[in-house]
């Protein structure tokens, strides 16, 4: 569907270059969410922007559909976009024009009839479940609802994608689950393909079927987003996965603990699979558990637990290789003592 293919975007400023993406390559298949992830300052929105050439890259290719968006004549470049909607972290509604009249106006600019506008509209409407603020203006809306209408602006026309620019940035915590409800809702009711960017693991959590990790204008590791959480490569994607599954355990509780620390990680259904129990039958040990938690990453169950083994050398060898032979990460993170 959409295929980024060595796109480099070069600033020129008063104090020189300045690289937003560096050589980028990615593939979006058509009906998937692929969520960018990146601190401030990584390239994010310079290569989402590349991606509609709302910016245009300095070298490379955009493929949409098998076409070179960089090879279009400006006319059909325009045409082009028709099929590529875009929401922005600051919503961009006309603040003079009511919640119909902004959407409305995206029908016009693509030359929709008059008389085809108001259904559309009211179509759109329920769809992001705003009918009843259709003559409402953006100062009286809430932030949720503000982006809800820049959905229904995006989708007017029909798009096959959806590039969403941190928008879920400026909202909060429930009103942000409740946007990305929306967001699977139109993807997997109108089968729209959708690129994020975001600096948030949550949002590619609830979401993203892909992950690709963004750092100074270059993507560092992608993949299934359950992969990227479950076996993190790079050092900043742990610290990015570090921010939904984080176990730091008091510097006082591992002093007093004597036995053999034991990070244990559970993925898909063994999460609830009674792997620890069976263990601590089946070997003179005992266990205690210190920290545990199950993540869901797109419905798919991720555990970690942190557990202390007591027990004679061998038997504590034992238990960890029994875990080691059924679990896919066993890390050690304190020798008995
Ligand atoms: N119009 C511009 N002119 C000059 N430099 C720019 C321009 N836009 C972005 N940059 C630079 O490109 C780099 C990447 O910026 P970009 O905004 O794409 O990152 P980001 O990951 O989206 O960060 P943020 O979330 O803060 O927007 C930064 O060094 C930034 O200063």
């Amino acid at each position: 569907m959409i295929k980024v293919e060595k796109v480099s975007k070069i600033y020129e400023t008063k104090s020189g270059q300045v690289v937003g993406v560096d050589n980028v390559s990615l593939e979006v298949p058509k009906g998937e969410i692929y969520g960018i992830v990146g601190y401030s300052g990584a390239g994010k929105s310079s290569l989402i922007r590349c991606m509609n050439i709302l910016e245009r890259p300095t070298s490379g290719k955009v493929m949409v559909d098998g076409v070179n968006l960089l090879e279009l004549s400006p006319k059909k470049l325009r045409e082009a976009r028709q099929s590529i909607g875009m929401i922005f972290q600051g919503f961009y509604l006309a603040s003079a024009k009511t919640v119909f009249d902004n959407i409305a106006f995206a029908l016009k600019a693509a030359g929709v009839a008059p008389s085809q506008r108001k259904k559309r509209v009211e179509e759109l409407l329920e769809l992001v479940g705003l009918t009843d603020k259709i003559n409402h203006y953006p100062a009286q809306l809430s932030g949720g609802q503000k982006q809800r209408v820049s959905i229904a602006r995006a989708l007017a026309n029909n798009p096959k994608v959806l590039l969403c620019d941190e928008a879920t940035s400026a909202l909060d915590p429930s009103t942000t689950k409740s946007i990305l409800q929306l967001l699977k809702k139109i993807n997997q009711e109108l089968g729209i393909t959708i690129v994020l960017i975001t600096h948030e693991m949550e949002v590619v959590k609830e979401i993203c079927d892909t992950c690709a990790v963004m750092q100074d204008g270059r993507i560092i590791e992608q993949g299934p987003s359950y992969n990227i959480f479950a076996n993190p490569q790079e050092k900043l994607t742990k610290q990015f996965i570090d921010t939904i599954l984080n176990f730091d355990l008091p510097a006082k509780l591992l002093e007093a603990c004597k036995g053999t620390i034991l990070q244990l990680q559970f993925r898909g259904n063994l999460a609830s699979d009674a792997v620890v129990s069976d263990m601590l039958q089946k070997f003179q040990v005992s266990g205690n558990i210190l920290h545990g938690k199950v993540e869901y990453i797109k419905e798919t169950p991720l555990g970690i637990f942190i557990m202390e083994l007591l027990g004679e050398t061998e038997e504590v060898a034992a238990a960890k290789q029994y875990l080691e032979e059924r679990l896919k990460q066993v890390e050690v993170i304190q020798h008995a003592r």
